[in-house]
């Protein structure tokens, strides 16, 4: 008998016939083996699966022909091949890794289960079932791809949290308003009366003089304290990355846009959002804040999917916000939204009497940074302080105070480097006298006309307060009853 008959036979008697079209109907791949390994059966869709035409294998062995190796190319040596141990134990097997060789050298990942064949419980064969998974791993593969970018974003944004979370510790480490003069005072209870509401807060004053400190205090003291507070610098973006800070983009929304990336507005949800310089807002930007405000919505650079926040917006600048709106360099109705609740913070030269404390509190700050152990400033050096006009505020005491600190031996600072004074208006062309008279004024309006005690001009100007008194009547000094 030759070879293929005796394969002819071997199918008709172990595998029944009249089962063969169901078994040729079916989408997987069917291999029917004799006690040899050798193929007495291939469906169709084998044949589709492999490459491998059913008298190109039938009675050849299969493993030598399609499991030879394994998926890196090293030999798979038969003994190891389950469809063969089924063969010789009888037991069932399923295997998810692995891969079938077709005609054409390439190879494919198969799913696939042998199964022992009796006949009057005589193991007369296997039947390997198999499935090309390919579309399976490749789904698989995309979704630990998808997954690995999710874990890489997921990271990105922890880091990002952690990030904000650690700026804000910095800056909420000190949230105390140190002074107790009329002007100040008159400022934290403005402060106090508006903290809890939502009401949009637009804080005004000149540069250095507490702003930020006023933003902070106002989300402290808020029901919100527990959220976070975002700051923008409107005046540290160009415009197009402004826009972009404050609303997020899409991948791909511009050139650089290289993943989606969320705006502070959504980054403040539910907590504050400190728009600080806001008077740099260019015109087109003005107007998306101006609709963020009224409907609390707004949608990420190349996207048009609008997303909701809950933001208590604060808005904070240094310049004359009406004077802008005339010059049409600020939207007015956007001036209006923002200036609901306007709070002013005076300028240093306007509350002289806070500066012991102000001194005081600045010391103990820079006793922590600088590892030093300052107690106070000289009553010399706090006259000159006192006798100064302070155009860079708060900040530039501080900066006097830290330079002072660094460069002193002592325990006490006698404040040695002070700018020159700025004088209120020019000096120039006067008489001596009139120069006299208009710096002892201009002390005495900052120090509200008080003369004598550690807080009065006579101090400052370091002269007896009777000298202080004898020179006002000389030069006509007066208080105007119009002075507060
Ligand atoms: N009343 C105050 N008590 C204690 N520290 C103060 C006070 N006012 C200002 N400071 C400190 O002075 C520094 C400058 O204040 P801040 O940054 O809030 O000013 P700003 O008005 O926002 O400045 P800019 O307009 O330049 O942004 C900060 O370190 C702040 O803590």
């Amino acid at each position: 008998m030759s070879q293929l008959s005796s394969t002819a036979a071997l199918i008709n008697n172990h595998f029944l016939p009249e089962n063969q079209l169901l078994l040729n109907a079916v989408g997987e791949g069917i291999y029917g083996f004799d006690l040899s390994g050798n193929a007495v059966f291939i469906n169709p869709a084998a044949e589709r699966m492999t490459g491998w035409k059913n008298e190109e294998l039938l009675g050849k062995n299969i493993h030598d022909c399609h499991h030879h190796s394994h998926a890196d190319g090293s030999h798979y040596p038969q003994e190891d091949c389950p469809i063969y141990n089924t063969l010789k134990d009888g037991i069932t097997r399923e295997i998810t890794h692995d891969v079938f060789w077709r005609k054409d050298g390439s190879s494919f990942p198969v799913h696939y289960s042998s199964t022992p064949v009796y006949r009057a419980n005589e193991l007369v064969g296997v039947v390997a079932i198999f499935r090309d998974i390919s579309i399976q791993k490749q789904t698989e593969l995309s979704l630990r791809q998808a997954l690995a970018q999710v874990q890489a974003l997921s990271e990105r944004l922890a880091s990002e949290n952690h990030y904000l979370q650690t700026a804000l510790a910095d800056k909420t480490g000190d949230v105390d308003i140190s002074g107790n003069s009329g002007e100040i005072r008159h400022m934290i209870q403005q402060l106090h009366l508006v903290a809890n509401t939502d009401s949009t807060v637009l804080i005004c004053g000149e540069n250095g003089t507490g702003k930020e400190l006023v933003a902070r205090n106002l989300h402290q003291l808020s029901h919100r304290k527990d959220k976070p507070m975002i700051s923008v610098n409107c005046a540290a973006f160009s415009a197009s990355l402004l826009e972009s800070e404050l609303f997020g983009h899409e991948k791909g929304a511009f050139t650089g846009a290289i993943s989606r990336r969320k705006g502070r507005f959504e980054l403040a949800h539910q907590g504050t959002l400190f728009l600080d310089e806001v008077a740099e807002l260019s015109l087109e930007a003005q107007s998306k804040l101006l609709r963020v405000i009224q409907e609390q919505s707004f949608e990420r650079l190349g996207s048009s999917e609008t997303i909701q926040v809950d933001i208590r917006l604060v808005a904070a600048s240094h310049h004359d916000l009406l004077k802008r709106v005339e010059l049409g360099l600020f939207r007015m109705d956007l001036y209006y939204r923002l200036n609901v609740f306007p709070i002013q913070v005076p300028p240093l030269r306007a509350r002289i009497d806070d500066i012991p404390e102000l001194v005081s509190h600045i010391l103990h700050s820079l006793n922590r940074k600088l590892g030093k152990k300052i107690r106070g400033v000289s009553q010399k050096g706090l006259q000159k302080l006192m006798a100064y006009t302070w155009p860079g505020n708060v900040r530039e005491l501080q900066n006097i105070l830290e330079r002072e600190a660094i460069l002193s031996q002592s325990d006490i600072l006698h404040i040695h480097a002070m700018p020159n004074s700025h004088p209120l208006t020019q000096a120039h062309g006067q008489t001596l006298a009139e120069a006299e008279a208009l710096h002892i004024e201009q002390t005495l309006k900052r120090l509200h006309w008080r003369i004598s005690g550690p807080l009065g001009a006579a101090n400052v100007l370091g002269v007896p307060a009777s000298t202080l008194r004898s020179r006002m009547k000389k030069l006509g000094i007066k208080r105007q009853s119009t002075e507060i």
